[in-house]
């Protein structure tokens, strides 16, 4: 499968390449450092040294305006202005999933090429996807034509599905934070769904919503009573997870409108996030009006 934009398909190139590296690399790094992250979150020591060596590669690369990702408070401007050339602006979680890291569960990392200066809409999107740290270590690439899986070894990334399609019988879900801190409505959503689909969650976005893509259902991360913003980051973790998720015939939400809609304010906006079959998240925001 080839990447019709050079540009994006450097960055693809450059976040493979380096998956095999930060895999090898999170052994030894397993512990938190002394630092929060711009949302207050204690950083684990692969989340920054994750984030220091995709900034150096992806800053570098020709048509790449602006890096940010979840571990740093500012934007780096690294070429020309995505708000005023062609050059794209690039959003990156380096780490998702990184409290998994003390257990030795599933992580990712998960990028966006934005055409547009940071922060911006998911519309602006061009291409998005994640590497899967899993048994094995894959990557779910999507773009205006496709959304494709690979599979990566030693830096080269073999295609195993060219066209990733959520299948269209909804089997699994995954809803994150503590029930007591759901809102009624969507506990009483939830409480439908629990009896209708297996539970299948565990701790990071990126491999929960990369079995939702191959079984079909959905995950959320909700508003919660204690948060109403939730707890993902709209430019790091929605938009993107939204992109690849419509792109593959499924539908994204804030729990009002589409996650891809959705107008930030800041760099580090966080958003409540609903993916999966189009069917389930018209429900959900059914249940929420
Ligand atoms: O521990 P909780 O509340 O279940 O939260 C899990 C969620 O938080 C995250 O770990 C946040 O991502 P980071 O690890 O990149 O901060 C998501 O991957 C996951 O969906
Ligand atoms: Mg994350
Ligand atoms: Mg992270």
């Amino acid at each position: 499968m080839t990447i019709k934009d050079p540009v994006v398909e450097d960055v693809v190139a450059t976040i493979s390449r380096s998956a095999t590296e930060i895999r090898q690399g999170l052994i030894g790094r397993r512990g938190t450092i002394d630092e929060e992250n711009p949302s207050g979150e204690t950083q684990a020591e692969a989340d920054v040294w994750a984030d220091g060596l995709l900034a150096d590669r992806i800053a570098e690369l020709d048509g790449v305006g602006q890096y940010a990702s979840e571990e740093r408070t500012d934007v780096i401007d690294c070429g020309d202005d995505p708000a005023e050339s062609d050059a794209y602006a690039i959003a990156v979680d380096p780490l998702d999933g990184s409290s998994n890291l003390k257990s030795n569960n599933t992580m990712g990392t998960i990028f966006g090429v934005y055409d547009a200066a940071l922060p911006a809409r998911g519309e602006t999107l061009i291409a998005a996807g994640y590497v899967l740290y899993g048994p094995i270590t894959t990557m779910v690439i999507a773009t205006d034509e496709t959304v494709a899986e690979y599979e990566l070894s030693g830096g080269e990334r073999a295609i195993v599905d060219s066209d990733v399609t959520l299948p269209g019988e909804p089997v699994v879900y995954g809803f994150g934070g503590r029930v007591p801190d759901w809102t009624d409505d969507f506990r009483e959503y939830a409480r439908e769904i629990e009896h209708e689909l297996k539970l299948r969650y565990g701790g990071a976005l990126i491999g929960d919503v990369n079995q939702v893509l191959t079984y079909g259902g959905t995950f959320g991360y909700p508003a919660l009573e204690s948060r109403p913003v939730g707890k993902l980051r709209l430019q790091f973790e929605g938009n993107p997870i939204g992109y690849v998720v419509e792109r593959a015939g499924g539908r994204s939400s804030n729990g009002e409108r589409s996650l891809l809609a959705v107008e930030p304010e800041d760099l580090h906006d966080r958003t409540p996030v609903h993916v999966g079959n189009a069917a389930l998240i018209d429900r959900l925001e059914k249940a929420l009006e």
